[in-house]
Formats: structure tokens, C-alpha cells, sequence
């Protein structure tokens, strides 16, 4: 049952990929829920559907069967118009490579969002969050890529989304500095309250979501909530 505070919720989905005569179960029978301010992790082998699914919570690909909801906007079923709005006003995205623009300064890189933003947060204060404000007049190539990565952080949620989707923010990241990256995720998670969602290979992560959900074979084998969350600088792998 969906309660007032669940964020999302699939039922039935699935996602089948043809590419001439080759179809790709990426998806089938995943039933879940996200409550609103969680920290979710998704965790599973290459190939078992995290990104697929990750992509279909975030309006960037549409299901082949079943259902999926944003609060109450029904995403299946949903145009291009009305999933490009969505993910305009909702949606930050984090992903392994940072897409930063290189001929910007990291405050131009940011401001690129909040100037079209409805009701975005001051681009000093998103840069602050990630803990970057005496770096901000510096260029991508001036930065590491831990920095860079906090800067498409900063960039994802200086437009106040509710939901913060993140694919393998940590992979192209050292152990140390993916170790920052993530307590920064989880800084916004914790003092914004925006539901975080994360993909990793790494199961160690698991331990500072609330809930993570393993999935398999393009379905989901288990979900299971942590009664205590561990800090991610004190988490080891
Ligand atoms: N555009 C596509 N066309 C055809 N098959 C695809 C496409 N995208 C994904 N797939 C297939 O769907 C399955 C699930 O892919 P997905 O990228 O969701 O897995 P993943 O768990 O995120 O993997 P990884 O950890 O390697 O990124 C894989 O078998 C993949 O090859």
C-alpha cells in the first residue's frame, strides 16, 4: 500500500530491450517503494538492471510493462513533454562522469541550472554544500575529479529537487575521495531531506543507506532496511 510520504512506486515493471532479433530482459516483475527522504542504495551485479531501472525512476527511459509513480504523477504512460517537466522540476542527476562544462568556472557551471530553475537556491550555497566555496572560481581542469564530481553534485541540487538518482557516483573515484562524494550525498540526503537513490557495485556502501534494494537478473531478490546507518567515513573497503 502506498502511503502518503512513499515518493515512488513501481508495480509490474519491466523493461525489455530489442535490438533487431535480440531481446534484453533488463527488467521484469520489480514491485517497490521509496519513502520520501530515504537513502536508498540499488546493489547488483553488472547487467542486473540497476541503471534500467534507475533511468525509468528518473523519466530518462519508459517502461515496457507495469507501473511506475512519482508522488501522484503516473510516469508510464507520461509524454516526452510531460517527463521532460518532470525531470526539470524534480530530478537531479549524478553520474560517474561528471559532465562539467570545462570552458566554465565552477559558480558558471552551477548557475547554468538555477538560472532556469523556478525556485532554485543560491549557486554560492550549493557550492558551499559540497564544500567547494574556495574553489568556485576555478575551472574543471583546475579540480580533482572528487571535486569535479561534488560540482555535479552541487549543479544537480541547486534547483531544489526532491529526488537525488546517482549512477555509480563513485566509480571513476579513487577510495578515499569516493568516500567524500558519498558523505556529501549523504549531507544533502540528511540536512535537505531530498530521497536519495545510488547505484553501486559495492556492497560495502550498503551500510549508510536506509534501505537497499539488491537486485538480480533484472528483479529485485530482496530489500532490506538498516536499523542503524553507518557513516560513510566509516565505512571500509
Ligand atoms: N539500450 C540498450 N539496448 C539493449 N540492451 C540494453 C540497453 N541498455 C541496457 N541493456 C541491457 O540490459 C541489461 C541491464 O542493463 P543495466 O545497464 O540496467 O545494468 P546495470 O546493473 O546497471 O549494469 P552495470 O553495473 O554494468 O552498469 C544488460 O543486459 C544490458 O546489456
Amino acid at each position: 500500500m502506498a502511503t502518503a510520504s512513499t515518493i515512488f512506486r513501481a508495480q509490474g515493471l519491466g523493461k525489455t530491450y530489442r535490438t533487431g532479433e535480440v531481446e534484453v530482459r533488463a527488467l521484469h516483475g520489480v514491485d517497490l517503494q521509496i519513502a520520501a527522504g530515504e537513502f536508498v542504495v540499488l546493489l547488483g551485479p553488472s547487467g542486473s538492471g540497476k541503471s534500467t531501472l534507475l533511468n525509468i525512476l528518473g523519466g530518462l527511459d519508459v517502461p515496457s510493462g507495469g507501473e511506475v509513480w512519482f508522488a501522484d504523477h503516473r510516469l508510464t504512460g507520461a509524454s516526452e513533454a510531460e517527463l521532460t517537466t518532470y525531470r526539470r522540476e524534480h530530478v537531479g542527476f549524478v553520474f560517474q562522469f561528471y559532465n562539467l562544462i570545462p570552458s566554465l568556472t565552477v559558480r558558471e557551471n552551477v548557475a547554468l541550472v538555477t538560472d532556469i530553475a523556478e525556485n532554485p537556491m543560491p549557486v554560492d550555497e550549493a557550492i558551499d554544500l559540497v564544500g567547494l566555496t574556495p574553489r568556485r572560481d576555478h575551472f574543471p581542469a583546475q579540480l580533482s575529479g572528487g571535486e569535479q564530481q561534488r560540482v555535479a553534485i552541487a549543479r544537480a541540487i541547486a534547483k531544489r529537487p526532491q529526488v537525488l538518482l546517482c549512477d555509480e557516483p563513485t566509480g571513476a573515484l579513487d577510495y578515499q575521495t569516493g568516500k567524500l562524494v558519498l558523505e556529501v550525498i549523504a549531507r544533502i540526503n540528511r540536512e535537505l531531506g531530498t530521497t536519495a537513490v545510488v547505484i553501486t557495485h559495492n556492497a560495502a556502501i550498503a551500510g549508510m543507506a536506509d534501505t537497499v534494494i539488491h537486485l538480480g537478473d533484472g528483479t529485485v531478490q530482496r530489500i532490506e532496511r538498516n536499523a542503524h546507518k553507518i557513516s560513510p567515513s566509516e565505512l571500509s573497503w
